[in-house]
């Protein structure tokens, strides 16, 4: 039978080089969001922290054999692969490429590679037909990894958390995203900024929101729905389920319902 070939498919990173900011957890909610509107999702962890291999239930990542150290390998030493190699199916319906600290070795290997800005981005063209929606949980850095997760990405999704002033990392970030844009992607486009771990029963939360719109509403899409803060959405790591399974009635799974809507909205 033939496959079925998606030109539709939208690869999404979720990106900041400030760390703990609700990358992987909205990276690990959105994707199963998507799922439960019906896409065929799959999830890429970036980070050879293995976060997100975790937060799906792998809770030791360095045990499993195949991950995107692999893959990223096999596209260096071009070698063939099937499609599914390494791809573990999460019990929401989503699929996991896993990640775990080999990756860390990529970064210094890749640097030697000819188009080495250009890896994973083999690697998505050879399988994005397959999916409606790829995302890229990225690491806190904006190293060889994070790079090539922009040279892959049709959108960029910044996480900020509403607890501290970004104003300055984000800047890094919006440039890093430019470069791109001019060197190794026209296509690279900023999805939007999410606010995170919003608290609000703190005037605090509420200004840096404001601030954020303030600063950036007029040239960066911002999400209307923000993130709340919630211990809930903390549990979910050490579960290996989405907020969905976890707290399906909380406020957090509202919101990630609401954001992926804005999502989905987006599609062209
Ligand atoms: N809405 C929330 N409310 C409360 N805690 C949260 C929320 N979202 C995430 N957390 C917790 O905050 C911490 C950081 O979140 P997460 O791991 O998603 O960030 P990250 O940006 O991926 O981090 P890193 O930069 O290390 O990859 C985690 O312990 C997570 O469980
Ligand atoms: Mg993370």
């Amino acid at each position: 039978m033939k496959e079925k070939v998606n030109k539709d498919s939208r690869v999404l990173a979720l990106c900041s080089q400030k760390g703990g900011v609700g990358k992987t957890t909205s990276c690990v909610n959105l994707a199963v969001g998507l799922a439960r509107a019906g896409k065929k999702v799959l999830v890429i962890d970036n980070d050879p922290q293995g976060s997100m291999t975790a937060s799906l239930g792998y809770q030791n990542p360095d045990e499993l054999p195949v991950t995107l150290a692999t893959i990223l390998t096999n596209v260096v030493e071009e070698e063939t692969f099937e499609n599914d190699l390494g791809i573990l199916a999460h019990q929401e319906g989503i699929d996991l490429l896993p990640a775990n600290i080999e990756l860390s070795g990529m970064e210094v290997s890749l640097v030697n590679f000819m188009s080495r800005e250009l890896v994973l981005k083999q690697y998505i063209e050879q399988i994005r037909h397959e999916y409606d929606y790829i995302l890229i949980d990225c690491s806190p850095s904006l190293g060889m990894l994070t790079i090539n997760a922009l040279a892959c990405a049709d959108e960029v999704i910044i996480p900020v958390q509403a607890a501290y002033l970004p104003v300055k990392g984000l800047e890094q970030l919006i440039r890093t995203i430019g470069k791109v844009r001019r060197q190794l992607n026209r296509q690279l486009e900023i999805g939007g900024i999410l606010i995170t771990m919003v608290d609000n029963r703190t005037n605090y939360a509420r200004d840096i929101s404001e601030l954020i719109f303030n600063t950036y509403g007029n040239k960066i899409h911002i999400f209307q729905q923000s993130i709340p803060f919630s211990v809930r959405a903390a549990e979910i790591s050490a579960e290996g389920i989405s907020i969905f399974q976890h707290d399906p009635k909380g406020k957090v799974a509202e919101a990630y319902q609401m954001m992926t809507q804005e999502v989905l909205m987006d599609e062209k």
